[in-house]
């Protein structure tokens, strides 16, 4: 496939609100669009997901530049591709820098589906026209405030309520949740803030109906999992501790999870995304689309994905105006009612809002191809 050049700019957005997590409070957005184009007029876009500290995984946006800089570009310019399927065997010599590949290889399978005009989703496989979402709400000052929140959200539509949790902030809060909102779906989000010796603590939340609760250990762990999943009936869902359909298969095969949280930056692009769809599809484990409060790119990128059929559980995309006073993208992601609509102009589906895009880039470098 023909791809002549790469422009790669850094941008800053602030967020709407900031987002408090197990590890600390995210107030704006430093990262990288990513866009690969033919001499057609073709432009392929991708959104790096990596913060400013590395409190996720290892990644920041400073080892994100130098890996795409140094060493993806490069690839990129020795060696031809014919289809976006081959960037993931490509970039294998680099070890990791998960969130690095998947942005270059995003916006290879964005050219990609323009060049072939036809829909993102459908270069992928996925067929679904409607996917539905919940939220994803932080750590909040209070408890009243945290209810309030979720009251409003839940008259949005949203299909499913994610809290953030942390030793401290967990059961007793939960409880209060489930008291005021008896029949939403609520799980909650702990970013590997527990061990096995909080298992009670943990065994507890058992009584609270909790769709499932992500991450609750170490960000590399897959072994005591499997032993909190045999100990507790909620599912446990695993965000952090899988990078690869390789790290899955041994999740899977441990019982160390019934649900996969998939994020594309973690595991690093589409290729392995929808091998990690494929297999828990074998295995009987669901899936839905995590976030990395992306802007619009990265945005349609999780909803492209989403159209797969093993994401059968409502994923963090929400709509763009919960993050952002304006997102890069035209028109911006919208949710009706906790839905939505998959758009179906070729690609990523949305226009780059080049003003905005403009406004928001602090520096930029064309590379030739
Ligand atoms: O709304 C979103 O984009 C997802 C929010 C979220 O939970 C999150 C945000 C930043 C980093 C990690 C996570 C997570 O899923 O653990
Ligand atoms: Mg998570």
């Amino acid at each position: 496939m023909p791809i002549t050049s790469i422009t790669l700019r850094r941008l800053n957005m602030q967020l709407k609100n900031p987002f408090t997590t197990s590890f600390g409070t995210i107030q704006d957005k430093d990262f990288f669009i990513i866009e690969a184009a033919d001499d057609n007029g073709n432009r392929g876009f991708g959104e790096t997901v990596a913060f400013t500290s590395p409190w996720y995984t290892e990644e920041t946006v400073k080892t994100n530049e130098h890996m795409i800089k140094d060493f993806l570009i490069k690839l990129l310019q020795e060696n031809e591709i014919r289809h976006p399927s081959e960037v993931r065997e490509l970039f294998k010599p680099i070890k990791r820098n998960n969130m690095a590949k998947a942005a270059a290889e995003g916006a290879i399978w964005d050219l990609y589906a323009k060049q072939q005009n036809i829909t993102l989703a459908k270069a992928l496989g996925g067929t679904k026209q409607k996917i539905e979402v919940g939220i994803s709400l932080g750590i909040q000052p209070t408890v009243d405030g945290l209810l309030e929140k979720i009251g409003h959200q839940v008259k949005q539509g949203y299909k499913r309520i994610k809290i953030k949790i942390k030793p401290g902030w967990d059961y007793d809060v939960l409880k209060e949740v489930r008291k005021q909102f008896p029949d939403t779906p609520i799980m909650a989000d702990a970013n590997a803030a527990y061990t096995l010796n909080n298992i009670e603590q943990l065994k507890k939340l058992d009584e609270l109906d909790l769709m499932m609760i992500e991450q609750p250990l170490a960000h590399d762990d897959i072994v005591d999992h499997a032993k909190l999943q045999a100990a507790i009936q909620t599912p446990v869902c695993l965000d952090e501790s899988i990078h690869s359909a390789e790290d899955a298969r041994k999740a899977i095969e441990l019982k160390s999870c019934r649900i996969i949280n998939v994020k594309i930056g973690r595991v690093g692009g589409l290729a392995e995304a929808k091998e990690i769809h494929d297999l828990c599809r074998e295995n009987g484990i669901d899936v839905w689309c995590g976030g990395m409060l992306e802007a619009g790119v990265g945005r349609a990128h999780n909803i492209a994905l989403t159209t797969l059929p093993q994401f059968t559980l409502p994923g963090d995309t929400a709509g763009s105006s919960l993050y952002w006073e304006k997102d890069i993208i035209k028109p911006e992601v919208t949710v009706n009612d906790g839905v939505i609509t998959v758009p179906d102009k070729s690609g990523i589906g949305y226009n780059i809002d080049e003003q905005a895009l403009e406004a928001f880039t602090a520096e930029q470098e064309v590379f030739d191809i």
